[in-house]
């Protein structure tokens, strides 16, 4: 289902990973690591006051999230399975809906996980499109 408003915040955050299963040589299978941006997507058809779709601020806590559990850590002993930018993102939006208050849960459309300006991946929740 489709939001008529969206919102989006970005957060920062620097780790560590390696990525196992590539080819021998692969340069991403080697220890390394990156300034990433987490972003985080929310929609409604209704705003609440004062024409907020949710205060930007009320995502505090997944920021405390991200600075307690992955920054400055290495990834690859936080997840179960390679921390890609897709299995992180689908990690933090699950993190999400089982953590943050029900009116930003509910609202939550994508999680978006960039390494660098040029490659993001992004976890849509199922049934909830930009
Ligand atoms: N689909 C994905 N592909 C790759 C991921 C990923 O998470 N999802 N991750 C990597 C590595 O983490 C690698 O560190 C980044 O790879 P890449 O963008 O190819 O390399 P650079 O950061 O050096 O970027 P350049 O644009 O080539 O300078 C690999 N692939
Ligand atoms: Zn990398």
């Amino acid at each position: 289902m489709t939001s008529t408003y969206m919102i989006g915040k970005s957060f920062g955050f620097s780790a560590a990973h390696r990525l196992p299963g590539l080819p021998k040589g692969h340069k991403c299978r080697r220890r390394h690591g990156h300034n990433f941006t987490a972003q985080v997507v929310l929609g409604a058809d209704q705003l609440v006051p004062p024409g907020f779709v949710a205060d930007f601020g009320d995502l505090d806590r997944f920021r405390r999230y991200l600075n307690r559990r992955l920054d400055h850590r290495d990834l690859n002993t936080v997840l179960d399975e390679p921390p890609t930018c897709e299995n992180l993102a689908r990690h933090l939006a699950a993190w999400f809906l089982e953590h943050m208050p029900a009116h930003l849960s509910d609202a939550l459309v994508r999680i978006t996980v960039s390494e660098s300006d040029s490659s993001w991946a992004a976890y849509h929740v199922p049934g909830r499109r930009a």
